[in-house]
C-alpha cells in the first residue's frame, strides 16, 4: 500500500521536486541532500503528530464535556417529567383520623368536618395510623393512601417561650416554702437527677399548682425553667380544647414530642382545669373531644420517664373540678397551694414591685401590706402600676406615698379583687 508521506505537493530546498505524494517519486540528488530532507522531513512529521495529538486531546476532551452535558440533559429532562406526572396526578384530600378499626378500616374526618368510614391502603404504617394523625386521602374512593408526617405545629412551636424571661425565685415574694417544695420537685431532679437514683427514689412525675388567680402559679414555674436553663413551654388548658375530634389529643402528642426533643424542657399546662374538669358519664360530643385529650394526657404521662429530663407542672384555679385521676399518684402527685399572701408577703410582694422604681424615702411598705387584705400578687403589681401612673400624670419625679395610697384604693374597690365568700373553693 502506497504510504502517503504528506498530504501537500511540497517545494524543498534540497534540489527534489517531488511529483506526487510517494517517497518513491523523488527526484534523485545526493546522499548528504537525502538524509538531510529526511531528517527535515521527520520532523516535520514529528511536528504535525504532536498537533494531531493535541487536536485528538481537544476532541477528547470536547467529547468528555458534551457526554456530562448530555447526562445533565437527561437528568433535568427526568426530572421535569415526574413533576409533570406529579402536577397532573390528583391532588389528595387531607383529614384527619378519628378511630382505626381492625380489618385496615378507618374512621376519618374530612377538614369540612363530616366523618367517613374508609380503606387504608396496606403499604401504611399502621403503628402511625392513630387518632388525630393527619392523612391524606384519594380523592374518588377516599382511601387512605399517605400519613402525612409530624411537623413542629405552629401552634406547638407557638407554646414554647424561647427567651424565658429572667425570672428568679427573688422576685417572687410570700412564697418560700412553695418555692422550696417546686425545688426539690422539678429543679432537683432536672439539676441533680443521680441523688435520685443514687437513693433509689423517683421524683414526682407531675407537680399541681392550685390557688386563687395572680398569686405566682406561672411565675414559679418561670422561675424553675429559668433556674434549669430548661425550655418553657407553657400550654394554655382551654387552647387544648380544639374544634376537630382528634386534634387536642394529637396536640398534646406533639408537644410532649417538642419537650422530648428540645430537653431538658419544663410543661407548664396552665388552666389544667380546662381539660381535667371532673369526667361526666353522660357527655355530648364536645365533652368527649375534651375527655379524649385529657386520655391522651395521662396517656403521656404514664408513659414518660420520670426520671427523664422533661418535667411537668400544672396551673389551676379551680382545685374544686378536678378529675381525681389527674392527681392519683404516677400523675401530679405533687400537689402544691399558692396562696393569697399574707401580710408578711404582701408586703415582700410590694418591696419586690418598688425595687426597680424611683419612690419617695416615706413609703410605708407595712402599711401598705396592711391595707391590702385579700390582694393577690397581681392586685399589688398593679397598684404599683396604677400608682406609676399617677406619679407621670402628676409629671413627679418619683413614687409618692400618696400615689400608692390612690391605688390602693382604685385597685382594691375593682370588682377582680379576691373576696372572702370566692376562697371558700380552696378550703
Ligand atoms: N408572689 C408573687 N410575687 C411577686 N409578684 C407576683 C406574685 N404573684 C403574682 N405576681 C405578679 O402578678 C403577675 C401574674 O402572676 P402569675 O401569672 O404567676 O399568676 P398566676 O397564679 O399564674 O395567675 P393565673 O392563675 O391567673 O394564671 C406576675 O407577673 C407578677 O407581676
Amino acid at each position: 500500500m502506497s504510504e502517503t508521506i504528506d498530504d501537500e505537493p511540497r517545494n524543498d530546498n534540497y534540489g527534489f521536486h517531488s511529483i506526487g505524494n510517494n517517497a518513491g517519486d523523488l527526484v534523485s540528488g545526493s546522499d548528504e541532500d537525502f538524509s538531510k530532507y529526511l531528517l527535515d522531513r521527520m520532523k516535520q512529521l514529528e511536528s504535525r503528530n504532536t498537533l494531531l495529538k493535541e487536536q485528538c486531546g481537544q476532541m477528547e476532551s470536547e467529547k468528555r464535556f458534551m457526554e456530562s452535558q448530555k447526562l445533565k440533559y437527561e437528568r433535568e429532562s427526568h426530572r421535569l417529567q415526574t413533576e409533570l406526572d406529579q402536577l397532573k396526578s390528583v391532588p389528595l384530600v387531607v383529614a384527619n383520623v378519628v378511630d382505626v378499626f381492625d380489618d385496615d378500616k378507618v374512621l376519618i374526618r374530612s377538614s369540612t368536618g363530616p366523618q367517613f368510614l374508609v380503606k387504608a391502603s396496606l403499604e401504611l404504617d399502621k403503628d402511625m395510623l392513630a387518632p388525630g394523625a393527619r392523612v391524606a386521602l384519594n380523592q374518588q374512593t377516599l382511601a387512605v393512601v399517605e400519613i402525612i408526617p409530624e411537623s413542629d405545629e405552629p401552634v406547638v412551636s407557638a407554646m414554647e417561650v424561647i427567651d424565658s424571661q429572667e425570672v428568679d425565685y427573688s422576685q417572687i415574694g410570700g412564697l418560700d416554702d412553695q418555692i422550696r417544695e417546686i425545688s426539690e420537685s422539678v429543679e432537683l431532679p432536672l439539676t441533680r437527677p443521680e441523688s435520685f437514683v443514687r437513693i433509689g427514689i423517683s421524683p414526682p412525675k407531675g407537680v399541681m399548682l392550685y390557688g386563687p388567680p395572680g398569686t405566682g402559679k406561672t411565675l414559679l414555674a418561670k422561675a424553675v425553667a429559668h433556674r434549669t436553663h430548661a425550655t418553657f413551654i407553657r400550654v394554655v388548658g382551654s387552647e387544648l380544647v380544639q374544634k376537630y375530634i382528634g386534634d387536642g389529643a394529637k396536640l398534646v402528642r406533639d408537644i410532649f414530642e417538642m419537650a422530648r426533643k428540645k430537653a431538658p424542657a419544663i410543661i407548664f399546662i396552665d388552666e389544667l382545669d380546662a381539660i381535667a374538669a371532673t369526667r361526666l358519664n353522660d357527655t355530648n360530643g364536645a365533652d368527649r373531644e375534651v375527655q379524649r385529650t385529657l386520655m391522651q394526657l395521662l396517656a403521656e404521662m404514664d408513659g414518660f420517664d420520670n426520671r427523664g429530663d422533661v418535667r411537668i407542672i400544672a396551673a389551676t384555679n379551680r382545685p374544686d373540678v378536678l378529675d381525681p385521676a389527674i392527681i392519683r399518684p404516677g400523675r401530679f402527685d405533687r400537689v402544691i397551694e399558692i396562696s393569697l399572701p399574707d401580710q408578711i408577703g404582701r408586703e415582700t410582694i410590694f418591696r419586690i414591685h418598688t425595687d426597680r422604681l424611683s419612690i419617695d424615702d416615706d413609703v410605708d411598705h407595712a402599711k401598705l401590706a396592711k391595707l391590702t387584705e385579700g390582694a393577690s400578687g397581681a392586685d399589688i403589681g398593679a397598684i404599683v402600676m396604677e400608682a406609676g401612673m399617677f406619679a407621670v400624670r402628676q409629671n413627679n419625679d418619683s413614687i409618692s406615698m400618696s400615689n400608692l395610697l390612690e391605688a390602693v384604693d382604685k385597685v382594691m374597690s375593682s370588682p377582680d379583687v379576691i373576696t372572702d365568700q370566692s376562697l371558700q373553693m380552696f378550703s
